[in-house]
């Protein structure tokens, strides 16, 4: 079909409002950051962009307002980020659709394309990933394609910025031209335009929206409606499917032609071939379960001993240049002297402690992310998965836990159903986060062993295992059916890594830095003022009683929740040394590794929590996760000594 051109500029005096719409993994977040200059998280897994991000750009006095979505397969309604990308056009109604299309998917993506093009917006393609498709041995014509669907198609590459000056004029000379438009069952065709007869100004995609009862049609008049309702009713008896699939089956054979007509497929390139031979290690159940043990087990170790190598130069340059000459040389109040020092002790511990672990641990999660490793490990364990009921997708989340709980839970957004994001967002809080780590590395690792660390890690993921189990055999609702897509392995860009370990550290630098250096000031009135000690004997009971720890862990764990870390750094200020082993045995470090590890999840995981399974269902996590930090470490605490006494 050769489309007609009427090409009419569109006027619009305030800035021009364009929408990101593709595929997942497309590089929608990739190409906002680059033309917009804002950072947003990029990884090379399906589902990165959960809610929409702005941002502008300008030039010769005229603006840009993008806006980033997640990515979606089609536009109807069946998943949320479909559900957000509609509710966004609605609401927002841009007047341009940047539509990102991955070369080396040009069928599956095209049919998104047509489902765009029916909109009836200007559109405007990113041929997006030329280069990897070109090593794939796949050419593809840019120009036939934009002959074919009627719209600019650019061919981009993001990371070298190909194509964007191109692709930002297009964008600010939106367009309105003939679009290719799908030509469905020529019954399906008829209903469309009796349906387009019955009301004026009803465009076409109204009409297949109402005729494929989309949840918006409920807002048409009851004749419409009824008519649509008939029509569908004898399309659907004629073809003996859902109108859903029968319009999807059109769409999809479209895709196909186009996608034929335009590709032009050759031998691929070396490196290509040789990416396929790494991919069918990583996936083949005997080699990948060994990979994935030892990148796991690797990563542990290298955050160890980075973060441990880091951690003695920084704890001993402080303590050595300015918390012993400041302490020696205050002679002052006593009061003012315990702020300073617990003030220093703070600063010691958040540089120390915290920096080392955290930023190397989003340094090598940045990685896995980027490489494509996660999906590898998600596919490998998607068998494991189902025994929970699970989908091997939910693997996403519980990997990225190992970073921070909070991100990892927002992710369980991209699964389709609520039972289970209930089901993964309660075993993510028993992933040890990096914050965790810090607890586990800088107190058990550094002062017990290396095996005792590793045991813990062991135990949550055991924890983590029975509580999938039991959570996805009693957590009622209905179970995914949804194909997780493989992305290809890609060597991450340095830009991105870095950007996204910024990103990660600036929260805890803006944040949780301050909130430690005020804590530890306030921890040292409240020291002086001898109030710590009222609520460490309150509490008592449970920490000395049953944890065998002595009491003023108690105030140690209440700031654990403000941010596990704390738990530690404030440990040090309270024993008034971070060399642990000079003031707690071997056990009580080990169990209040365990204690901390486990027991209810930090305040900002309890609020994206709440976010995003609510209320209720937040309680019931967070307090089952405290009894059984209390069951556990008390198990722990009581029982060791007694099987060393009987050997
Ligand atoms: N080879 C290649 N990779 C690219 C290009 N553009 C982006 N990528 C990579 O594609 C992956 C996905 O990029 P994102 O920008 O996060 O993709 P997205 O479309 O926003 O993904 P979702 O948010 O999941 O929908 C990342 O690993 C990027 O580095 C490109 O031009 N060539
Ligand atoms: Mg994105």
């Amino acid at each position: 079909m050769k489309p007609v051109k009427v090409a009419r500029p569109i006027k619009v005096a305030r800035p021009i409002k364009v929408a990101l719409i593709g595929n997942p993994t497309v590089g929608k977040s990739s190409l906002f950051s680059r033309l917009t200059g804002i950072g947003v998280i990029i990884s090379n897994y399906p589902g990165t962009t959960v809610e929409v991000a702005h941002g502008r750009v300008a030039h010769d006095g005229v603006s840009l307002d993008l806006s980033d979505l997640p990515g979606v397969y089609s536009l109807d309604t069946a998943s949320s980020e479909e559900r957000t990308v509609l509710d966004f056009l609605r609401d927002e109604r841009p007047d341009v659709i940047l539509n990102v299309v991955d070369s080396t998917r040009l069928e599956r993506n095209l049919y998104l394309t047509l489902e765009v093009l029916e909109l009836g917006l200007p559109v405007v393609v990113a041929l997006n990933m030329v280069e990897e498709a070109h090593a794939q041995g796949m050419d593809i014509d840019a120009e036939a394609l934009s002959r074919v669907l009627g719209v600019p198609v650019i061919p981009t590459y993001i990371h070298r910025g190909a194509g964007l000056e191109e692709l930002t004029h297009a964008l600010f000379h939106p367009r309105l031209l003939k679009p290719r438009l799908t030509r469905y069952d020529r019954h399906v065709e008829a209903f469309i335009r009796q349906l387009m007869g019955m009301q004026l100004g009803l465009t076409r995609y109204e009409a297949i929206r109402l005729l494929s009862n989309a949840p918006e049609a409920s807002k048409y008049p009851e004749g419409i409606r009824t008519a649509a309702e008939m029509m569908r009713k004898e399309v659907e008896q004629s073809h003996n499917e859902p109108i859903g699939d029968i319009l999807a089956g059109n769409r999809y054979a479209e895709a196909g032609l186009i996608a034929k007509g335009v590709a032009r497929q050759r031998q691929p390139s070396p490196e290509a071939t040789l990416r396929e031979r790494i991919d069918d290690l990583l996936m083949s159940p005997l080699s990948g379960f060994l990979i994935l043990a030892l990148a796991i087990l690797g990563m542990l170790l290298i955050v160890f001993l980075v973060g441990g190598f880091l951690e003695d130069i920084i704890v001993g340059a402080m303590e050595t240049y300015v918390i012993s000459p400041v302490s020696g040389a205050l002679v002052t109040h006593p009061l003012v002297l315990v702020i300073v020092k617990y003030t220093l002790i703070g600063i010691q511990a958040g540089l120390g402690i915290v920096i080392p672990y955290i930023m190397t641990f989003y340094l090598l999660m940045a990685v896995l992310e980027n490489s494509g490793y996660l999906t590898r490990a998600a596919f490998l364990l998607d068998e494991v998965m189902h025994k929970f009921r699970l989908h091997g997708r939910a693997m996403i989340p519980l990997i990225l836990g190992f970073g921070c709980s909070v991100p990892a839970i927002m992710s369980t957004k991209a699964l389709q159903t609520k039972r289970e994001r209930i089901v993964t967002s309660a075993m993510v809080c028993m992933v040890p986060c990096s914050a965790r780590s810090v607890v586990i590395m800088g107190l058990v690792a550094s002062f017990v062993s290396i095996p005792a660390a590793l045991s813990i890690y062991l135990l949550m993921i055991l924890i983590t295992i029975a509580m999938g189990y039991v959570l996805g055999r009693t957590v009622k609702g209905e179970e995914m059916g949804f194909v997780m897509e493989m992305v290809p392995l890609r060597v991450p860009q340095v830009k991105d890594i870095l950007d996204k370990t910024w990103m990660q550290m600036k929260e805890f630098i803006y944040v949780a830095f301050p909130l430690l250096i005020a804590g530890s000031a306030v921890l040292g009135v409240l020291q002086y003022a001898g109030i710590l000690d009222v609520v460490n004997g309150l509490l008592a009971p449970v920490t000395t009683g049953i944890l065998g720890l002595p009491p003023y862990t108690a105030t140690a764990l209440i700031f654990g929740v403000l941010r596990k870390e704390m738990a530690l750094e404030t440990l040090a200020v309270l024993a008034g040394t971070a060399q642990f082993n000079t003031v707690f045995t071997a056990l009580q470090m080990y169990v209040f590794g365990v204690f901390t590890t486990i027991y209810m999840p930090c305040i900002a995981t309890v609020t994206m929590l709440n976010r995003v399974v609510g209320l209720k269902d937040t309680i019931l996590i967070t307090g089952l996760t405290f009894l059984l930090a209390l069951v556990i470490s008390g198990l722990i605490a009581n029982l060791v000594p007694l099987l060393a006494a009987l050997i």
